[in-house]
């Protein structure tokens, strides 16, 4: 979002109050310039080894987005058959896909094995079967768990001692007894830390853990990092450095590979990196309430449209685009969903009337796709902008959509 010189925000010069006025509020906005100038600043962070970003697709599955990410040269991570689906409908070959499950039933993995991606093992039975079943004659990936605990919030570190992510490092051995004993073609090793994650220090530190485990493994091609990095939430949060990051990576993993001798792929999974920033959500104040206790500005949306800040207590920048010139008040700004839904609190924002068009912004990751149907309703129509045309990629549900799987009507 631009504040432009006449303090009227904008979207590559479009105005929120006429995005909702074509097609309706609350909307997923998503601006594809950001898109693009994110996915550019980790390509040139890494331009010094042969990096592929995989895009944690959990994060943001609109197929628009998704076709964007292709056109830009940017693969998938996915982690279950229906965003493998999706991929493939946004038109990636499946071997540019990459599927990182937790804990699925094993049909899942042969499907999408047998489809064509490839797949990241995370746990030994899984490898277990997955050499019983494909032998060596399918390549995977083993998702290592280092025991490293780093993330924003406890609830999305995955990579500590108590995590159900991966399989731990310290069972080094029983990986390497089933590996021989299948002569499964472990191709790459893979590891995701947590979400959210500001300083080199903790990447730093998987990384030569999983240079160190590596050397077990004479066949690799790939080298897999996940994702993680920090975006700036609040206004001056400190964010991942990229730059000092790429630098500091890029000599590690250079030294790795001259001792492993060959050059590897280097692999990353960024899902909020890549699409956080460009996402707003609008929403449209239905009632203000001057409560003895609070101003509480009531919003059409709720936590059916964006959980995070109920599920993390994380916090979203909102801004009042109807009055930006406005006096500063207090107010918590909270959903219309039957169930506390509290978006901010005792949050200052330019005087809130009804029918002000708010937007909550850094909602391009984790927002539609953590969606749902609460209280039925009807989860938002989004709206790609990009060259400066604001499309829409996905309609706004309705009441049929609802009904659709319901039987007996
Ligand atoms: C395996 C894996 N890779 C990548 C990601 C993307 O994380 P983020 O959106 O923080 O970059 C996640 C989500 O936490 C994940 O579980
Ligand atoms: N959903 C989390 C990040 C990813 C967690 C999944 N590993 C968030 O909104 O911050």
């Amino acid at each position: 979002m631009q504040l432009s010189d006449q303090n009227q925000y904008t979207i590559q010069g479009i105005a929120p109050a006429q995005l909702v006025e074509q097609f309706g509020s609350p909307l997923y906005v998503y601006d594809g310039q950001t898109i693009r100038r994110k996915a550019a600043a980790l390509q040139k962070a890494f331009s010094g080894v042969n990096m592929k970003i995989k895009f944690a697709c959990k994060s943001n599955t609109n197929l628009a987005v998704l076709r964007l990410m292709r056109e830009i040269g940017v693969e998938l991570d996915v982690v279950s058959p229906g965003e493998l689906e999706m991929g493939k409908l946004a038109g990636y070959q499946a071997n540019q896909i990459t599927f990182t499950p937790s804990g699925v039933p094993f049909y899942e993995v042969k499907e999408a094995v047998e489809a064509g991606a490839i797949v990241n093992v995370d746990s030994l039975p899984l490898l277990e079967w997955f050499g019983q079943t494909f032998g060596n004659t399918k390549p995977c990936l083993i998702r290592i768990k280092p025991n490293v605990a780093a993330g924003g919030h406890a609830k999305i570190m995955t990579a500590h001692a108590d995590s159900k992510f991966g399989i731990s490092v310290l069972l080094l051995d029983q990986i390497l007894e089933i590996v021989k004993k299948y002569d499964i073609k472990i191709i790459g090793l893979h590891q995701h830390t947590g979400s959210d994650i500001k300083d080199a220090e903790p990447f730093l530190k998987v990384a030569d853990i999983l240079f160190e485990t590596a050397k077990h493994f004479p066949d690799l091609e790939i080298v897999d990092l996940g994702g993680g990095f920090k975006v700036s939430y609040m206004p001056g949060d400190a964010i991942t450095d990229m730059e000092l990051l790429g630098n500091k990576i890029t000599a590690r993993f250079k030294k790795f590979c001259s001792e492993y001798g060959r050059e590897l792929q280097l692999w990353f999974e960024p899902g909020k990196f890549l699409v956080s920033e460009s996402g707003n959500l609008l929403v449209t104040t239905t009632v203000v309430k001057e409560d003895p206790a609070r101003n509480f500005v009531h919003v059409d949306s709720g936590l059916n449209h964006l959980i995070r800040p109920m599920m993390y207590g994380s916090y979203h920048h909102i801004l009042n685009t109807s009055n930006p010139t406005g006096e500063e008040k207090p107010y918590n700004v909270v959903g219309y969903i039957c169930e506390t839904d509290t978006f901010a609190s005792d949050r200052h924002l330019p005087e809130v009337r009804q029918g002000d068009i708010l937007a909550f912004l850094n909602a391009g990751a984790y927002g539609f796709t953590m969606s749902s149907n609460y209280n039925a309703r009807f989860r938002p129509a989004e709206v790609l902008v990009d060259n400066g045309e604001a499309r829409l990629v996905r309609r706004r549900e309705t009441l049929e959509d609802l009904l659709l799987t319901q039987q007996g009507l």
